[in-house]
C-alpha cells in the first residue's frame, strides 16, 4: 500500500511536474525498417530527448523539435541497430548542442556511453538505463522516473521480442555460427525481459523500437500475461528462439558497420 502511495506520488512528480505540466511524448514512424522512434520534452525548460532516430528520418525529427521549440540534448540508441542506420550521427549535426548517446556495451562510438543504473536527465525528467542484453550485448532499456513508461527497443516487442541469433563480436553478423550461440543470447534475453522489465509496474506503458503488425503500445501486464513468447518457460522459449529462421536483416552488411560509427555524422549534399 505504502508502495503504491509513493508509486503515485512519483508519477506525479515526474508526469506532472511542479508546474502540473504533463511529459511531452510523439511517437513517429519510419515505415521502411518498421522502427518507432520517441521524442520526449519537458514542457518547461524545453529539454528534450529522442530515442531510436533513423538516420532517413533524421530530418522530420530535427524540423519537428524546431518546431516545438525544444532543445534536444540526446538522441539515443537502445541498441546497436542492424536493420537500418541510426539518426543520431545526423542529429547531432542537424541540432548542435546535441549528443549522441549508446550504452558502452555495443561497443559503438559515440559522445556519451551509459551503463545499467545511468540516468539521463531532461528538465524535470529522468531516463533510467536498465540493461537488457540477449537481442543484442548493449541492449537496454530507458524507464521514465516515475516507472509510468519504458523504451524497450528490441528486448520486448507487443507480443513478440527481438530475435537472437546475430553473432555477437566486434560487430553484429548473421548468421551466429551454432545453436549454442544462439541459445545463450535466448537465455540471456528471457531473463532480462523478466528481470529488468516484467518487474515494471503493470500499467507502466511498453513502448517498443519496432512494430510490424500495426500496434503502437502495450502494458507490462499484458505483456507479462499474453506475450506468446515471454510466457513460456526459459526451456520452450529458447527452443522457439532457436527455430525462427528469420531472414537476414536486409541492411544489416552497410548499417550495422555505419551504427558503430554512430551512423552517418553529416548532411549528405
Ligand atoms: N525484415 C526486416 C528485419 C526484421 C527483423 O529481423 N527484426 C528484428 C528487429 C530489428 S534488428 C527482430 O528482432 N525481429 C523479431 C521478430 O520476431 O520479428 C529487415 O529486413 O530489415
Ligand atoms: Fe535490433
Amino acid at each position: 500500500m505504502a508502495e503504491a502511495v509513493l508509486r503515485v506520488a512519483r508519477r506525479q512528480l515526474s508526469q506532472r511536474g511542479g508546474s502540473g505540466a504533463p511529459i511531452l511524448l510523439r511517437q513517429m514512424f519510419e515505415p521502411v525498417s518498421c522502427t518507432f522512434t520517441y521524442l520526449l520534452g519537458d514542457r518547461e525548460s524545453r529539454e528534450a530527448v529522442l530515442i531510436d532516430p533513423v538516420l532517413e528520418t533524421a530530418p522530420r525529427d530535427a524540423q519537428l523539435i524546431k518546431e516545438l521549440g525544444l532543445r534536444l540534448l540526446y538522441a539515443v540508441n537502445t541498441h546497436c541497430h542492424a536493420d537500418h542506420i541510426t539518426g543520431s550521427g545526423l542529429l547531432r549535426s542537424l541540432l548542435p548542442g546535441c549528443q549522441s548517446v549508446i550504452s558502452r556495451l555495443s561497443g559503438a562510438q559515440a559522445d556519451l556511453h551509459i551503463e545499467d543504473g545511468d540516468s539521463i536527465r531532461f528538465g524535470r525528467f529522468a531516463l533510467e538505463t536498465r540493461a537488457s542484453p540477449g537481442h543484442t550485448p548493449g541492449c537496454v532499456t530507458f524507464v521514465l522516473n516515475d516507472h509510468s513508461m519504458a523504451f524497450t527497443g528490441d528486448a520486448l516487442l507487443i507480443r513478440g521480442c527481438g530475435r537472437t541469433d546475430f553473432q555477437q563480436g566486434d560487430q553484429l553478423l548473421y548468421p551466429a555460427q551454432d545453436l549454442h550461440i544462439v541459445t545463450c543470447c535466448a537465455k540471456t534475453l528471457y531473463h532480462s525481459v523478466h528481470e529488468k522489465i516484467f518487474t515494471l509496474p503493470g500499467d507502466c506503458l511498453i513502448y517498443p523500437a519496432h512494430d510490424y503488425h500495426g500496434f503502437t503500445v502495450s502494458t507490462v501486464e499484458e505483456e507479462r500475461t499474453l506475450n506468446p513468447r515471454l510466457t513460456l518457460s526459459c526451456e520452450e522459449f529458447v527452443k522457439i528462439m532457436g527455430n525462427l529462421n528469420l531472414p537476414k536483416p536486409q541492411q544489416i552488411d552497410f548499417a550495422v558497420p555505419a551504427n558503430m560509427r554512430c551512423g552517418v555524422q553529416t548532411p549528405t549534399a
